[in-house]
């Protein structure tokens, strides 16, 4: 299972504290979903719109809704998946020869992509897609444009509902599609244009539908859906009453979706009082920066970069709303001369450090750590940058060839658990209570959540362990040694941070402890 984020609005978000709550009550809760009824009910506020709120106090743990999705598809900037099990097929030899007849990845009849796995006339629109000749404009010698072809997938699917299920159809449009907003980013609205309204209006000859249809349809998506699917296999998902749930940057929710049906299930991470918002993070939460308007991101310093003229101060944004807004060393201690350096090369400076981790094999503790290291006087110990690696080490240290438990040293063993426990106080934060995440980092350092968090060290239990053993194998000869398989790891997803990370080498190796001295060319 994994837990997945939904798309992020990224024009329009206020704090929660901004909202302002109407009476209006919202009769659109599938009571018999719960035996002694809903736990939740919708509200509106001018700002937020429909939001749900706890009808009870709701305990940790505690599942508040489970649905099926109501459409599902490929995400914008998919691969070339499946239609049917949207499994990726961008290494099917077959797509680059295009007179192999019923070869795997490609459907002989339609020419769409098509797994072994997976039946393409199961999907819902292959009549369609086989009436209007649509799949003829796909060129497979041409992956990108196969691409750009599937992102259409998902608003055809919605648009069929029209006419084959009304009813929801109509609770899809009864979403926001923030068209206004939208209409007014060309990146978005064109793209959209060119990737969907104009493909499935021109190129499919669906001239059914209105472009200002279609948009719309582009924009409940864009704001309403969930990132879901497992093993590699990225789609998004229309819930019909998920999509409720307001943002909030330390979310009181966590989620997970099957793997064969998608259903979503909506648990409370934490204690919810009656009455009280329930909600979840529109983004991955360790990729979060800029939490709100506070510049520290309540004290995780997650956004925060070491000063490079005073090595002690840390620089952060002077108007954290502000995308445009200068970042500075904040050292009150009188030693800085004073540092400030300018959005645009803020981002310049993440982008290329991103990159770079990007370029770091998934499984690549020694790169992850020399990474760690070069950065060390650069970036915050706790930037996003540094935290997502440390999950990734947090999981690989005692889980892969090389560096299986009963193999780490104790040195090795004392970073896994140095590395956890910094996990763990910036979830306390950003992330409190029950999630998956949490889950596993306990589980990594093998201690429990009732130890009070300066408590969290269960691997020195098994360092404890070891030096036992080792006592004991000194005195006593055979000795099979102490029994580590306790301590295996769950089966978790590498570089569960949420980042995909491609294969290669670590890049830029010059950037190092000296990337502040590169210059920055702004365009
Ligand atoms: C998925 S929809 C949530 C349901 C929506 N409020 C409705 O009435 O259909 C996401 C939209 O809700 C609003 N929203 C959610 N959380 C918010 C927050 N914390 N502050 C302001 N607006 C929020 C934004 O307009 C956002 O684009």
């Amino acid at each position: 299972m994994s837990t997945k984020s939904r798309h992020r609005k990224k024009n329009k978000s206020r704090s929660r504290s901004q909202s302002v709550i109407s009476e209006n009550v919202v009769d659109n809760i599938k009571e018999e979903q719960f035996q002694d009824g809903p736990k939740f009910e919708v509200k509106v506020s001018e700002i937020m719109g429909r939001y749900i709120v706890s009808k009870k106090d709701i305990r940790p743990g505690e599942v508040i809704l489970s649905e099926e999705p109501l459409v599902i598809g490929h995400c914008t900037g998919c691969k070339v998946q499946c239609l049917g099990c949207y499994k990726c097929l961008e290494a099917e030899k077959s797509f680059v020869n295009l007179d192999v007849k019923n070869a795997a990845g490609r459907c002989a009849a339609r020419n769409v992509p098509v797994s072994r796995d997976a039946s393409v006339t199961r999907t819902w629109e292959c009549a369609v897609l086989q009436e209007t000749k649509s799949s003829s404009f796909l060129d497979y010698a041409d992956l990108e444009s196969v691409r750009f072809h599937l992102q259409a997938i998902v608003p055809l699917r919605c648009l069929l509902l029209k006419s084959t299920d009304p009813t929801t159809y109509n609770a899809i449009m009864d979403m926001e599609s923030h068209d206004e907003i939208r209409k007014h980013i060309p990146e978005v609205w064109n793209g959209d244009q060119t990737n969907v309204v104009d493909r499935i209006i021109k190129d499919w000859g669906l001239t059914e539908f209105t472009e200002e249809e279609v948009h719309t349809i582009c924009g409940i998506l864009e704001v309403n859906c969930f990132e879901i699917g497992q093993q590699g296999v990225n789609i998004r998902g229309l819930y019909p009453t998920a999509f409720l749930l307001a943002h909030d940057c330390v979310p009181n929710t966590n989620h997970n979706d099957e793997e064969t049906n998608y259903k979503l299930t909506i648990r409370a991470s934490t204690k919810i009082p009656l009455g009280y918002p329930i909600t979840l993070s529109y983004a991955y939460t360790l990729q979060l920066h800029v939490r709100c308007s506070d510049p520290t991101e309540l004290g995780t310093y997650s956004g925060a970069l070491i000063c490079p003229k005073c090595k002690t101060g840390l620089v952060l944004s002077d108007q954290p709303l502000k995308p445009e807004s200068s970042w500075s060393c904040k050292d009150k201690s009188g030693k800085c001369p004073g540092y400030s350096i300018p959005a645009r090369s803020m981002k310049l400076l993440l982008h290329r450090i991103t990159q770079e981790v990007e370029q770091i094999d998934l499984n690549g503790i020694e790169a992850m750590e020399a990474f760690l290291s070069k950065y060390r006087n650069v970036l915050h110990p706790t930037h996003y940058l540094c935290l997502g690696i440390k999950v990734s080490l947090s999981q690989l240290y005692g889980k892969i060839n090389g560096y299986l438990i009963y193999e780490l040293s104790n040195k090795i063993l004392e970073r896994k658990r140095d590395v956890c426990m910094e996990i763990l106080r910036v979830l306390d934060v950003i992330e409190p209570g029950y999630t998956r995440i949490r889950g596993v980092t306990l589980y990594l350092t093998a201690c429990s959540d009732d130890d009070p968090p300066h408590e969290r060290h269960g691997i020195r239990v098994v360092l404890q362990e070891r030096i036992k053993d080792e006592t004991k194998r000194n005195n006593e000869v055979p000795n099979r040694g102490a029994d580590y398989t306790q301590l295996r790891t769950p089966n978790v997803p590498r570089g569960y941070h949420g980042k995909s990370r491609q294969r290669g080498p670590v890049a830029n190796q010059r950037l190092g402890e000296n990337c502040w001295k590169i210059p920055i060319t702004l365009k």
